[in-house]
């Protein structure tokens, strides 16, 4: 048995495509969807994943600021400028690209965010409104991994769930997400006893660990949906640079009922979502005049 691989990349298209038809109806209203994007420092894949967002971001017809500043730029300068985007208009969302440099207070330069512009989802206001099943904007990466998962299957109620990771950022909304579609979740990290035997055990099973291949591909339940949350840059037998996930993509082949490939699975749902999360943050803005949010489940 091989493994169905789940196309991230073509989901994303379509995604966009749903987020460009909205723009163009918003912009028959006069609002015109803006992300700003806060890129400190000169971290290379950083500068790659923010160039990916703006030129998408114009591609759908948004506008978006870009704000590059020194890697010497300190706390109080980026609140001052998160201020300065919270109060304009023309702004609906907004992006702190992390990691933010060493010296800096990330935790307080996004508590700065206005959770209406929080288009990351990283803001406590709104982890707190997920955790509470109340309207919330939902961090791109878990979201864009569940719109992949309701690719396979509309059926999640009851199903077992194992999230391997416990960031802030993927693992524990991640795992508020898919409680919400009713599985039953468990959360693993570095300290989970047998992580191996409890890997075997989820019919559904997202790797947000961060390590290259850390999943072995006797780990995965037979049939299982296996998303891929890690982009690990390694350097292959040839030794060019080479993208790899946190599954042992070629092993888990033979296990897995459907899987997300690295790179082309969960990386462009990312920004597809930070588009959609964008467009939703500017039909808000309107609160009811604008209609309906974008959703996932179209
Ligand atoms: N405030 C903030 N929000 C983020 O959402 C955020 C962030 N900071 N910091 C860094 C991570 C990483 N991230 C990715 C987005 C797209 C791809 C992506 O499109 N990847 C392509 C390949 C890209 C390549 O070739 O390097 C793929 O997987 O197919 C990957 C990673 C967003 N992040």
């Amino acid at each position: 048995m091989t493994a169905t691989l789940i196309d991230g990349r073509a989901v994303a298209e379509r995604l966009r495509e749903r987020v460009a038809a909205r723009t163009a109806e918003l912009a028959r209203h006069g609002v015109i969807p803006g992300l700003a994007v806060v890129l400190v420092g000169e971290d290379p894949a950083s500068q790659v994943y923010v160039g990916s967002k703006t030129k998408q971001a114009a591609a759908a017809g948004l506008k978006h600021f870009d704000h590059r500043l020194p890697a010497s730029t300190g706390t109080s300068e980026l609140i001052a400028l998160v201020e300065q985007l919270n109060g304009r208009a023309d702004v609906h969302g907004i992006l702190v690209q992390l990691p933010l440099p060493a010296g800096v207070d990330s935790a307080a330069v996004l508590a700065a965010i206005d959770p209406a512009k929080d288009v990351d989802g990283f803001h406590a206001v709104n982890a707190g409104r997920l955790a509470l099943g109340q309207d919330a904007t939902v961090p791109c990466t878990p979201l864009g991994c569940l719109i992949l998962i309701r690719e396979v299957t509309r059926d999640l109620a009851g199903k077992r769930a194992v999230v391997v990771g416990r960031s802030n950022i993927v693992g524990k909304p991640m795992a508020q997400l898919l409680l919400q579609n009713d599985c039953t979740v468990t959360i693993a990290h570095s300290r989970t006893r047998d992580l191996p035997q409890l890997c075997r055990e989820a019919e559904i099973l997202v790797a947000a660990i961060g390590r290259p291949k850390a999943i072995a591909g006797d780990w995965i339940r037979p049939g299982a949906i296996v998303i891929d949350v890690g982009i690990n840059r390694t350097v292959g037998a040839d030794g060019k640079s080479k993208l790899v996930g946190d599954v042992d993509f070629d092993a888990a082949l033979s296990h897995a009922g459907a899987i997300t490939p690295v790179p082309g699975g969960v990386g462009p749902m990312t920004i597809a979502c930070l588009l959609m999360n964008t467009v939703n943050a500017a039909i808000r803005s309107r609160a009811g005049t604008l209609g309906p949010l974008i959703g996932v489940s179209q």
